[in-house]
């Protein structure tokens, strides 16, 4: 929590004015970040200096890696985030390649999940990586790719965390994972907790015990409409301690994320945090 809140403190001190095209808003802004969770003693780095929407956070997750193309799919699992981009943006209401009312395009789970090939095959990246890890395998490219330009135009956003590299050491998993655009008031809050919860997950379905998970952001941003109460408010507060993450230990495969595992199977133990705050979003 600590380094989230430094992160933050740094943008306010540091940060740098840009202009942004796509939302028409400035964003205080810095460069690079690298933050580190320790999926082994299960400190789960959840905000605790607002109300975090936790379970939206891991259910938005479990709809990438299910490979979910629909705003809908996403709100059924609970998580409303994508029901904006899909819906409420013009560049993407005017693209001929969506579909209708939700469609979201080709992004995320979709490229882990189906990436096509020039002969009309698709990739299965995930698949790939869980069976890998599971043999103990790790090939120094246990990498799961968001990130396709050939189909930019084919989806709502371009993916933000957008690269998964796992590692193995003996029998303990570590994850990597990339992102080039961080909207720290409300995104981070929830990619935080995807992280650890991607490693946690994949160290019990592949039977490997869970190590670090390394975080690293490239362009770190405040939007200008969030700034008053991250400076004013969130920043006054002090932190409380780091609870603990509970998964269904019933969960032990990648299929069984793709059917039949809801919210229901997360738990947090001990969260103790401050009152909501409501940060604007930017489409
Ligand atoms: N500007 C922007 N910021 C983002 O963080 C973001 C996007 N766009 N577009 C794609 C996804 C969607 N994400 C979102 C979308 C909404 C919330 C959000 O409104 N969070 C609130 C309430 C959550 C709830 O009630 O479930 C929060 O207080 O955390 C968070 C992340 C993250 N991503
Ligand atoms: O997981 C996510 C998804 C999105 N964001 C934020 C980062 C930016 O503020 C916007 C995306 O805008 P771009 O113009 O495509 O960079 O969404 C996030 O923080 N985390």
């Amino acid at each position: 929590m600590r380094q989230y809140l430094d992160l933050c403190q740094r943008i306010v001190n540091e940060g740098c004015w840009i202009e942004n095209k796509r939302t028409g808003k400035r964003c205080l802004t810095v460069i690079n970040a690298d933050l580190t969770y320790d999926v082994a003693n299960n400190r789960f780095p959840i905000i605790t200096t607002r109300k975090s929407y936790w379970k939206a956070a891991i259910a938005e997750f479990l709809g990438y890696i299910r490979g979910y193309d629909n705003a809908a799919d996403f709100r059924k699992l609970g998580a409303k985030t994508w029901d904006a981009n899909a819906n409420e943006n013009q560049v993407w209401m005017n693209n001929p390649h969506r579909k209708g009312t939700d469609d979201m395009g080709r992004v995320y789970g979709v490229q882990g999940r189906a990436w096509r090939k020039p002969n009309g095959e698709t990739v299965d990246q995930l698949r790939k990586i869980v069976n890998n890890l599971s043999r103990g395998i790790d090939d120094r490219g246990e990498i799961l790719t968001f990130l396709n330009p050939g189909e930019f135009d084919l989806g709502c956003l371009r993916p933000c965390m957008y690269n998964h590299t796992f590692s193995l050491l003996g029998d303990t998993l570590y994850l990597t994972s990339y992102q080039r655009s961080c909207d720290v008031p409300l995104g981070l809050n929830f990619n935080q907790i995807q992280v650890f919860t991607f490693l946690a997950l994949m160290a019990q379905i592949t039977g490997k015990k869970a190590g670090q998970a390394y975080h690293k952001i490239v362009n770190a941003h405040i939007y200008e409409d969030q700034l008053e109460l991250m400076r004013d408010v969130q920043l006054k507060r002090e932190p409380f301690p780091s609870p603990k993450l509970e998964i269904n230990p019933d969960i032990k495969t990648l299929e069984d994320l793709e059917t039949w595992v809801t919210m229901d199977d997360f738990n947090v133990v001990g969260y103790q945090c401050h009152e909501p705050i409501k940060y604007p979003f930017s489409v």
